[in-house]
């Protein structure tokens, strides 16, 4: 596995016992804040501090291109992901729009865009052009779903370094709803259909479609539910790699991590599968409309800060939830 991982350690819950008891020598019913203690508490824990602060965030979109999408699983064609890429370059896309609200610092992240896509505002970290498409042949070779994990790492050392206090991780993949609904149904064991949704707006007639897809995917690939690094392998996306690494880069630098939406989700799974101890560095921003979500934060054991019903999955959650998770810790009231 990759060398980060011998890195992380346990969340300190000795410090997030601390917290509580602080937070019950405060003018209020011990617990009267619910979820907003439990935020305080857990960021305690995995920063060490009594009073930590979240801010400034950085935002890392990771984009990539799936195979995939030849099968016709998505309302939007590949060229779309590249096209989206130049939109967060230029910042005339929403995250662009909620990170300046929040000042917090963008880096998009090339792990793997089929077009050649040089410019400025992209960091080109492409480990190939697009994966292959899982229906045929793997997604990738476990190397290159290493290397992708990589990327991602490097991307959080390097918001680290930039004076970073909590990741805020989004992503762009047309198709990537197919391939992130295959590493689920076979992570979870839950059948295709209960994780498949619409993703960026297909009929129920091409929802059908996308089962079958997916289905013939997961039947061609055998991977091994026990091997959550060729589950990634054979059924995943390059940018759900570099999240699963920035997952596990967050944890080893004690940095609290938000999961955003459906993707981020599964990449979330796939990195607790790898390294259980990452679950406790990571914070659900908020439940997307995607059905598989529920089943994919059922198996983290996690409950979502916000339900509004969002399914962009660029990071949307840092708009709103930033302010409720900054607030656990303000200490000027
Ligand atoms: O984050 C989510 O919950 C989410 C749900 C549905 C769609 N998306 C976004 O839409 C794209 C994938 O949708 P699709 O239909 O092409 O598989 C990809 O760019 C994601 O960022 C994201
Ligand atoms: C337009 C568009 C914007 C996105 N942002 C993240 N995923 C996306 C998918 C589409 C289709």
């Amino acid at each position: 596995m990759h060398a980060i991982v011998d890195q992380i350690q346990s969340v300190d819950l000795n410090a997030g016992e601390e917290t509580r008891r602080y937070l019950d020598t405060l003018t209020k019913p011990p617990g009267s804040l619910g979820g907003l203690e439990a935020l305080a508490i857990q960021l305690s824990a995995i920063t060490g501090e009594l009073k930590p602060s979240v801010t400034p965030p950085a935002v890392v979109v990771f984009a990539a291109d799936h195979g995939v999408a030849a099968e016709g699983v998505s309302a939007f064609p590949q060229e779309v992901t590249a096209q989206m890429v130049a939109n967060f370059a230029n910042g005339g896309a929403a995250i662009n729009v909620f990170a300046r609200q929040i000042g917090a610092q963008v880096e998009i992240v090339d792990v793997g865009v089929v077009s050649p896509l040089t410019m400025q505002g992209v960091t080109s970290a492409k480990v190939r052009h697009g994966t292959a498409n899982m229906v045929v042949e793997d997604a990738m070779q476990v190397e290159q779903a290493l290397a992708a994990i990589d990327v991602g790492v490097t991307a959080v050392e390097r918001a680290k370094s930039a004076g970073a206090k909590c990741l805020i991780v989004g992503e762009m993949g047309i198709a990537n709803t197919t391939a992130s609904s295959a590493m689920l149904a076979v992570l979870t064991g839950e059948s295709v259909a209960s994780v498949v949704g619409a993703g960026t707006g297909i009929n129920p007639q091409q929802q059908a479609h996308k089962v079958a897809v997916i289905e013939r995917a997961i039947n061609a690939r055998q991977a091994n539910p026990e091997a959550p690094l060729e589950v990634l392998a054979k059924l995943g996306g390059l940018e759900i790699a570099a999240m699963t690494g920035a997952y596990l880069a967050a944890a080893a630098h004690r940095l609290p991590a938000i999961v955003d939406g459906f993707i981020a989700t599964v990449a979330a799974l796939t990195a607790c599968r790898l390294c259980p101890a990452v679950r406790g560095y990571l914070i659900f921003g908020h439940r997307s409309q995607e059905p598989g979500h529920d089943i994919a934060l059922k198996a983290l054991e996690a409950k979502p800060l916000l339900d509004m019903g969002m399914r962009l999955g660029e990071g949307e959650w840092c708009r709103a939830g930033l302010s409720i998770t900054a607030s656990s810790h303000r200490d000027d009231a």
